[in-house]
């Protein structure tokens, strides 16, 4: 009799911890007695010319401490659902028959989506059209809302971190002012979570929009106190009160999200014009996706994609698996999806912050 068999896939920006859910899906799968598919590249691998890996428990031996994603991913291409902030389009119809006959003549009966936000909003599409999906969440943004933690945020933050603690010497030795941009997209967990653990001196978020001359304000009056070297780290969708976001790439593309950056630059500008100090801003870009998971993304990708598994076996299809005050449960996508998480300016983070004199850029 032929064995019962599932997809999976890891689609959107790679994260570390990816690699630990792909092991811990085929892990429970194969003890089930259930083959695993593994589509490449994301979605892409389920249409024309479809890609695939048949995955056993000794593919994936290993895998667990490797960053980035074993079946590949991509941000760009035919499944694009989300362009710009709260801006979702429908997929193409084709694009979903196309998703079924693939799934259909594989004989797979249940796909798990590991994604972000745009990932899951196109997992949402399908499922709504049919396919029997599971979602997982993942992103080094931590913006899925409905999970407490996505698996890939802690390394970032662990890698922002670590780079503060280099910066701080030069900052010192030369007495200048660091301009750190870490990413986050519109939310800023990487920021505040990084820049508190690093030790800076302002952290600017999106979700608190500052102004020029309260940190300039900040830099001098450091000074004054005898502080000659500032760190600052800048979430790379900060933006002065009523400003615009810094993009990378003017303008949208019709296959893929808006790419921001370069705040970093115009401060170290505007802040050298306001205050005469040195500047130097230094972009962590890519370094905060790549290499090995923490310990807790590799446990957290391990727990959602076992967990994962367990929802394909109840057929509770259209649900993301979560993580909610230590607990790893359910949810629908479509709650996780409906909007990003945002930070809260009045969580423990950032009260512990303003209480230690930390600026947010405002003040
Ligand atoms: N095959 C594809 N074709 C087009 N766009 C895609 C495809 N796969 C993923 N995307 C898009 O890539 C972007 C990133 O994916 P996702 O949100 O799942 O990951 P993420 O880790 O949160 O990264 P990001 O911060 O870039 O959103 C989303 O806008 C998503 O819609
Ligand atoms: O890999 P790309 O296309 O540069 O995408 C960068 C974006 O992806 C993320 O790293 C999330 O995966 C964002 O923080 C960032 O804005
Ligand atoms: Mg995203």
């Amino acid at each position: 009799m032929k064995s019962y068999r599932i997809g999976v896939l890891t689609s959107g920006g790679d994260c570390p911890g990816l690699n630990a859910a792909i092991r811990a899906v085929v892990c429970a799968a194969g003890l089930l007695g259930w083959e695993v598919y593994g589509f490449i590249d994301g979605f892409e691998g389920l249409i024309s010319p479809v890609r695939y890996q048949i995955l056993h428990e000794e593919d994936t031996q290993g895998i667990i401490s490797l960053g980035g994603t074993i079946l590949g991913t991509t941000n760009r291409g035919r499944f694009t659902t989300k362009t710009g902030i709260g801006e979702v389009k429908r997929l193409p119809g084709h694009l979903i028959d196309e998703v079924k006959e693939t799934l259909e003549g594989l004989g797979i009966g249940a796909l798990i989506c590991i994604g972000g936000d745009g990932s899951l909003t196109a997992a949402q599409q399908l499922y709504e059209s049919g396919v029997p999906i599971v979602g997982v969440p993942k992103t080094i943004d931590n913006d899925l809302s409905a999970t407490d933690y996505t698996f890939g945020f802690y390394s970032a933050v662990e890698y922002v971190c670590r780079s503060l603690d280099r910066l701080r010497t030069t900052a010192a030795s030369h007495r200048r002012v660091m301009v750190v941009e870490v990413m986050g997209r519109y939310t800023g967990w990487i920021a505040l979570y990084g820049g508190l653990s690093g030790g800076a001196n302002l952290i600017l978020i999106p979700e608190i929009p500052f102004e020029y001359s309260k940190i300039a304000y900040q830099v001098r009056k450091r000074i004054a106190e005898g502080n000659f070297q500032t760190m600052i780290v800048v979430a790379e969708g900060a933006h002065p009160k009523d400003g615009q976001y810094y993009v990378v790439e003017e303008g949208k593309s019709a296959t893929a999200e808006i790419r921001l950056g370069g705040i970093s630059r115009h401060l170290e500008k505007v802040i050298h014009l306001m205050t005469g100090q040195e500047v130097r801003a230094v972009i962590l870009g890519h370094l905060q996706r790549g290499g090995e998971p923490t310990a807790f993304d590799r446990n957290l990708g391990m727990m959602f994609g076992a967990a994962a598994v367990g929802l394909v076996r109840e057929k509770r299809f259209g649900y993301m698996v979560s993580y909610r005050e230590g607990k790893i449960g359910a949810v629908l996508i479509q709650e996780a999806i409906r909007e990003l998480k945002k930070v809260d300016v009045n969580c423990p983070e950032i009260k512990t912050a303003r209480a230690m004199g930390i600026s947010f850029g405002e003040e």
